[in-house]
């Protein structure tokens, strides 16, 4: 797959295109969708694959202060897209360009410009150009000489309960804010996870013979519900299983930035500058304000175990 960080570096000469356009913020199943449509239809028509995306929301664009609320990062959004067979991928920032071309120009200027597009592929909800006027009847009415836009349907959720609940990256979101991390697969097909460097706290978790990797991140990342979590580590290649804190430690410290914290079952190393990715299994429990380091001591032994027949 070739990465571009804008569009006139794509180079479309002795090539025609297919293309979809959309934010893909953590590929779930309705983007997996969306993007094996793309690839069946470059194959069929033999194009090249082409999705355009974003590096920024739209949403911080728009909102003052708001800053982007991702799952998960843009190297991430790279590494899923690649694995589903496209050919060519940009990212390129939500800007003022982006914002304010017209549907007509971003189909003139962009699609049949620059990317030499011949089919246009894009989800049930996915519009473009100014005031979202770009949509599937759009490019069907007024281009349908030079380019044949499909729609694609909604992906939805598989399970009793929720049936008519269509899947996106809000509802993912939803989940994890309620800790249901053992659901998240149902949405996207792979867990959530956290990655980050492992740095040095207070030094009391080896003191109370819990030693935590503490890994921290932007506050604009998205995390899930504060809790305690079982969890899988992966660090250098090797996974580990282990349980996590996520929380603001109110028995020992009570501090203002949350803290992500994991104790490795049968590890005994020193990690500090080391890279972990840590995979939310399953959440345990809330995180609670103890009476003595004792209380939580002994609390800590329970989801020790509690969380190796989880992770079992
Ligand atoms: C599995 C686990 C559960 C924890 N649960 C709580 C909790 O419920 N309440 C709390 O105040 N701290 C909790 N902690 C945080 C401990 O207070 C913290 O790990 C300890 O103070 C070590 O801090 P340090 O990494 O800065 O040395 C938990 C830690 C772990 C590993
Ligand atoms: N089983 C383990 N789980 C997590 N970290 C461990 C473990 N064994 C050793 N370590 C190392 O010890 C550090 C955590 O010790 P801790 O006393 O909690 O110090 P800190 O407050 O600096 O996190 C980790 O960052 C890691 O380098």
């Amino acid at each position: 797959m070739k990465l571009y960080r804008n569009l006139n570096s794509f180079d479309s000469k002795g090539i025609q295109t297919a293309v979809t356009v959309g934010m893909f913020d953590s590929v779930h199943f309705g983007h997996q969708k969306v993007l094996k449509e793309l690839t069946n239809i470059s194959k069929l028509n033999k194009l090249e694959s082409v999705v355009i995306s974003f590096s920024n929301s739209t949403l911080s664009y728009f909102k003052q202060n708001v800053f982007d609320d991702f799952l998960f990062s843009i190297e991430d959004k790279i590494q899923q897209i690649e694995k589903l067979g496209i050919d060519h991928l940009i990212i390129i920032p939500f800007d003022d360009y982006v914002a304010t071309i017209d549907a007509k120009h971003f189909v003139e200027d962009i699609l049949i410009t620059i990317l030499n597009a011949k089919q246009l592929v894009l989800g049930y909800d996915n519009r473009f150009g100014k005031g979202r006027e770009g949509s599937v009847d759009f490019v069907n009415k007024n281009f349908s000489t030079k380019i044949k836009a499909h729609s694609v349907e909604a992906e939805y959720l598989n399970y009793s309960n929720h049936s008519n609940e269509i899947i996106s990256s809000s509802l993912a979101k939803h989940y994890l804010t309620l800790g249901w991390v053992d659901k998240i697969d149902q949405l996207l097909g792979r867990p959530f996870y956290l990655k980050g460097i492992v740095q040095s706290g207070k030094k009391l978790g080896r003191q109370i013979g819990f030693p935590t990797a503490n890994i921290f991140l932007s506050p604009q990342q998205f995390v899930p519900s504060i809790g305690v979590y079982a969890t899988k580590v992966f660090l250098n290649g090797q996974i580990f299983k282990g349980v996590t804190n996520l929380g603001f430690r109110p028995t020992v410290d009570n501090s203002k930035t949350l803290t992500i914290e994991t104790y490795l079952f049968d590890f005994s190393e020193e990690i500090y500058g080391e890279e972990i990715e840590i995979e939310f299994v399953k959440k345990l429990r809330m995180e609670m304000k103890f009476n003595s380091i004792e209380e939580l001591k002994i609390q800590i032994n329970k989801d020790c175990e509690q969380a190796k027949k989880v992770l079992a």
